[in-house]
């Protein structure tokens, strides 16, 4: 097979980004935009070793799961990749994602339930990161990258974020062009409470046009009265790192408030906060049900954000300790654990790894540990500290189904064995999942031969009653 070849192929499954797989000849091609079992002409666009990519050119035969894509820049865009699924196929394609992973990478078959999905699966995000720029006849455009690209697409609506992130976007885009000074701008980071509808904007700057900017602030103010805070985060760095080390508050207050299950969380700039606050709860509710709590439990959170997880359990157990590297998420948790009146649980500033080692080596008793590691998972000093703690339970939540797989494994190998497997979309119509995980100890042999001598000695004894 060569470059530019056209064959015609069905396509039998799918990569873990949501792209068909169609076989010619055993030759596999991933196709962008091929549902399994359809059948279609495609154009070979590149050739590797073991695998090629090629390029629909026309449909022979459509699936019924096929959905046409509501996004008008749906095919430029890189933001969503699974519009054209329908629900039903994106929760096929979500829960075997995690299945497969885990069979790959972890080498475990284990049973995997189907992915919770979101009903209503539009404007869900609580966030919008949007880069500033101008186009070639010298409009201010704000949008999304093209796929592979620096090459802004211009964006009015985007139909997965909140509508007054939409609105706060269309408002500072023209308050940019009215002010003529795009090249100052790099983001616009918005942030919004779903249950508050307060608004949080983060100006990320190259300069500090401080007077410029607070004018520009109140006029956005004036339009958008959701609008709380108002923040200048300067950002000089060479690499694509979005936010800068410096802030100054241009309006209003630090944060913003959200309320997830009765719980209250202040969030600021630079903590991290789920971007899909009603599937958040079913994950968050997730966690504490597989966690199966008592009110003696001692329970350690690792990487614990701003707080969230650890309050949910917080309610069912004595005392939960939460862990995070980030000094400003530490101090949104500790206010918002107060603010709830949540008195069981501390938090500590701290890497990971390096306290739950800590922890472990205090010898101190840990029923249960949660984590939520960003997507490249637990480094070994943490889950060596989680096998030395010796929980009754351990509770993994994962945004990356290859790296939980892999840490599945390590742990696998050394006692803890997966129990329940339950992917949570977060993330609807782009091909990310989340997945929540729960493992025990695992019964060994010897254990089970233990018991098994107990209770003949049982036996006996109550014989001889
Ligand atoms: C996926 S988020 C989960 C946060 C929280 N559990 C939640 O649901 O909102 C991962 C968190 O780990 C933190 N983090 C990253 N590396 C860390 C490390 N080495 N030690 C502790 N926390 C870390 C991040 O700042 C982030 O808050």
């Amino acid at each position: 097979m060569k470059k530019n070849d056209r064959v015609t192929g069905t396509c039998l499954n799918y990569t873990f980004e949501g792209l068909g797989v169609v076989k010619v000849d055993g030759f596999p091609l991933f196709v962008k935009d091929m549902l399994v079992g359809e059948c279609g002409e495609i154009v070979v666009t590149q050739v590797r070793k073991n695998f090629g990519y090629g390029r629909l050119m026309k449909l022979i035969s459509a699936s019924p799961e096929r959905a046409e894509p509501p996004c008008k820049i749906f095919k430029q865009c890189g933001g969503c990749q699974l519009q054209h699924f329908s629900l039903a196929e994106l929760q096929r394609f979500k829960t075997q994602r995690v299945k497969d992973a885990l069979e790959r990478i972890g080498g475990l078959d284990c049973h995997v339930e189907d992915a919770l999905m979101m009903e209503d699966g539009w404007y869900y995000r609580n966030k919008g990161q949007v880069p500033v720029g101008v186009d070639k006849a010298g409009k201010t455009v704000c949008g999304f990258y093209r796929i592979n690209s620096n090459d802004i697409i211009d964006m009015d609506v985007c139909l997965i974020q909140h509508e007054l992130i939409n609105k706060t976007v269309q408002c500072m885009k023209r308050l940019i062009g009215e002010f003529g000074n795009a090249e100052v701008f790099r983001h616009l980071l918005v942030k919004v409470g779903f249950s508050t509808r307060e608004i949080m904007v983060v100006f990320i700057v190259r300069e500090k046009r401080v007077a410029e900017l607070k004018k520009m602030a109140s006029m956005l103010v004036a339009e958008v009265p959701e609008v709380k805070s108002v923040i200048l985060n300067l950002n000089q760095r060479a690499d694509n790192v979005i936010l800068g080390d410096e802030e100054e508050l241009l309006y209003g207050r630090p944060t913003i408030v959200d309320e997830l299950d009765g719980l209250c969380f202040e969030i600021s700039s630079k903590s991290f906060y789920q971007v899909n606050p009603v599937q958040t709860v079913k994950l968050y509710n997730q966690a504490v049900a597989f966690a199966e709590l008592s009110k003696d439990d001692r329970v350690v959170d690792l990487y614990c954000g701003i707080g969230t997880i650890t309050q949910f359990m917080a309610r069912q157990a004595a005392h939960v300790q939460g862990v995070e590297v980030v000094a400003a998420a530490i101090e949104d948790a500790k206010r918002n654990a107060a603010r709830n009146g949540i008195v069981n649980v501390d938090f500590v500033c701290a890497d990971a790894g390096e306290y739950a080692a800590r922890i472990a080596d205090s010898g101190e008793r840990v029923d249960v540990v949660c984590v939520d590691p960003p997507r490249k998972g637990c480094d070994e000093r943490t889950l060596e500290a989680m096998l030395t703690m010796a929980p009754r339970r351990i509770v993994y939540v994962s945004c990356d189904p290859s790296t939980l797989a892999r840490d599945l494994k390590y742990l696998g190998e050394r006692g803890y064995g997966v129990e329940r497997v339950q992917p949570v979309d977060m993330f609807p119509w782009t091909y990310h999942v989340e997945t929540v995980v729960l493992l025990s100890k695992l019964i060994t042999k010897k254990h089970v031969n233990i018991e098994l001598h107990a209770d003949e000695l049982d036996l006996t004894s109550s014989k001889s009653k």
